[in-house]
């Protein structure tokens, strides 16, 4: 970061969201604070249930918390959806197979009433940015699922949002291809100097990519340990070797630990 006092992106305090279901309540979050700044890169993670994409849903105004506070780019997240405040990656790609990579990257850009010189700057450089750069007019089944990830989060770029959240958008790549994107993820983040908040299950994942993690626990949903990475920003893949990165990972996992219900 080179801002000295970088601005809040998200802020919750004592966020509480309860689904009524007919089995009852069911308290997917509960008091949870947390601050998330310009151009930091927070991971969410923690057992099946804990409340995280509900975490990330409630970011974008597409859950309604119940209780507490939160504001997202310092406005209601109501105000940060309507001023299209964030880009959202999910865990399938969610391409339209009928449309090109250029037409699918184009779809939010047309609803948003982009010219059709702008489109075409645009999707041009978010294919660069995730390496598709010649890939504009292939069709998503002829794309790897590494590549049709890629396109997703090109997608979610395009219109320049500074928050990317993105709910395990790796889940389903197998391992070597999800270290690729990792790289050349955490490379884009620093080039863009975006704010990432990132789902995921994996601990080595969590670590390699944050600057921030955060360990969740179920039944109710809530934030079990915040921890402040001390790994420097640029980060080679072999970092994951290195005693820093490991004891981090050991504080991960007893958090996991210590939240975990091995039902
Ligand atoms: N629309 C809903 N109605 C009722 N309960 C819900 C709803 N959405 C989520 N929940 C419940 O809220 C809790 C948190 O769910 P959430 O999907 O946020 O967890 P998660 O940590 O993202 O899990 P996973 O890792 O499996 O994706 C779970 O108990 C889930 O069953």
């Amino acid at each position: 970061m080179t801002e000295d006092n970088p601005r809040s992106v998200v802020s919750a305090k004592d966020l509480c969201l309860t689904f009524e279901t007919n089995d009852g309540p069911v308290h997917a979050l509960k008091d949870v604070n947390l601050e998330v700044k310009k151009g930091d890169f927070v991971s969410f993670i923690g057992p099946s249930g804990c409340g995280k994409t509900t975490f990330l849903r409630v970011i974008a105004d597409l859950e309604k918390s119940t209780a507490g506070e939160i504001t997202v780019n310092g406005t209601t997240p109501e105000n940060a959806r309507l001023d299209r405040s964030y880009g959202y990656v999910f865990q399938a790609a969610g391409l339209y197979p009928w449309r090109t990579i250029e037409k699918n990257i184009a779809l939010p850009l047309e609803i948003m009433g982009y010219t059709k010189a702008d489109q075409q700057r645009r999707i041009e450089r978010v294919l660069e940015l995730v390496d598709l750069a010649n890939f504009g007019k292939k069709f998503p089944w002829q794309l790897s699922g590494g590549m049709q990830q890629r396109a997703s989060i090109a997608r979610a770029l395009a219109f320049d949002a500074d928050l990317l959240l993105m709910d395990e958008p790796f889940g389903a790549l197998d391992e070597i291809v999800r270290d690729h994107l990792n790289e050349q993820l955490l490379k884009l983040w620093a080039r863009t100097d975006k704010t990432i908040c990132f789902v995921t299950h994996s601990i080595p994942e969590a670590v390699y990519l944050s600057t921030r993690i955060v360990v969740m626990s179920p039944r109710p949903g809530r934030v079990t340990d915040v921890i402040e990475s001390p790994l420097p920003k640029e980060r080679p893949l072999d970092i994951r070797e290195s005693p820093e990165f490991l004891k981090i990972a050991h504080r991960v996992r007893e958090g996991l630990r210590a939240g975990h219900s091995y039902e």
